[in-house]
This record gives structure tokens, sequence and C-alpha cells, in this order.
């Protein structure tokens, strides 16, 4: 696998951007499942990196928070130790999304229907890994019970909403950026 220093620079992008998102998130409202502007630019390196540099923008991201940098968005902020945290599921979910956005637009990038179909698939993902490491975590690492309409109403309903408007944004902005480049 090659990487040329432009690809190189692509992903170091994106993984300061997912890493800069991050901490302007520690502003907000504190929760246990914080609003994130990281799935857009999840969303934003699968449409515009592709599947592979997508991918490892992300990985580069997780890696440099799971090593200990203070990258992540809730206390302890990085360190091996968020492996253990309710919504660490989300930031691995967040390398598969980019991954399967990008294989999804490969080769067939005409109109928006298409990216924004892509995104719901990168963010059906956010959620299909985020939510039952979720549950898992609380109920059998944590040992707090945490039914599932808990963790939908506490992980999900208060997000969807808004992370479909991260995919309207991401697919306008992929769209426009491979119109113009591509
Ligand atoms: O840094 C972390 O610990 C991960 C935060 C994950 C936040 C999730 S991603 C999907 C949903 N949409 C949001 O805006 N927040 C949650």
């Amino acid at each position: 696998m090659k990487f040329s220093a432009r690809d190189i620079a692509l992903a170091g992008m994106f993984a300061a951007l997912a890493a800069i998102v991050a901490v302007l998130g520690r502003f907000g409202i504190t929760a246990i499942v914080p609003f994130s502007l990281q799935p857009l630019v999840v969303l934003l390196a699968g449409g515009l990196l592709g599947a592979r540099l997508g991918a490892m923008s992300i990985s580069v991201y997780v890696l440099m928070g799971l090593i200990g940098l203070p990258v992540f968005e809730k206390p302890p902020f990085g360190g091996p130790a968020y492996i253990l945290q309710p919504t660490f599921g989300f930031l691995i979910a967040f390398i598969a999304a980019a991954y399967v956005i990008g294989k999804l637009l490969e080769g067939k990038k005409s109109g928006f229907g298409c990216y924004f179909m892509a995104m719901l698939a990168g963010l059906f993902i956010i959620y299909a890994i985020g939510l039952p490491y979720f549950y898992l975590i609380f109920n059998f690492y944590i040992g707090k019970a945490m039914p599932v309409m808990s963790v939908i109403k506490i992980a999900f309903l208060p997000f969807v909403g808004f992370d479909l408007l991260k995919a309207i944004m991401s697919a306008s902005l992929a769209m426009a950026v491979s119109r113009r480049i591509g």
C-alpha cells in the first residue's frame, strides 16, 4: 500500500480537523454522549479522500488519542483506557464509515442523491457500531443497567436529526469539490 506525499498531507489534515472539532466540542453541553461535529469530518473524509485514505485519516486521529494525545472530546481526552469509554464505539465506527462511504462513491460520483445515500450509509454504520458498544460497556463493564430504550434515548434520538443535516452538508460539499477538481 503506497501513499504519496499529497495523500499523507490530506490524511494528516483530516486527522487534525477531527481533533480540532473534538476539542471545540468540549465547550458544549456536558453529556454522556456529546454533540459532535466529528461525524461531519468523517463523512467528508470518506467522500473527499476515498475509502483507503479516508479510513487512514480517521485511524490516525483515533491512534493519536489512544497513544495519549488529548484529542478526544470527553474526559480523560486520550490514552488507551479510552477504549473502555461508552462512546469509544463511535470512534471505531468512524473509521469503518469513512471506508464504506469512499467505497460506495468509487467510480460513480454522479448527483447529490448518490452522495447523500453514501453519507446515510456512513451514518448507519456509525450508529450500528456505536450504539451496541455503548450498551455493552454500560451493562457489562461499568455494571450499570442500561436498557436498550435508554441507549436509544441517550445516544441516538438527540443526535439523529443533526446528523442528517451533517449528511446533507457533507454530500453537498463533497459533490461540489469533486466536480471542481475531479
Ligand atoms: O469522542 C467520543 O468519545 C465520541 C463522541 C461520539 C459522539 C456521537 S457520534 C454520533 C452522534 N452524533 C453526535 O453529534 N454525537 C454522537
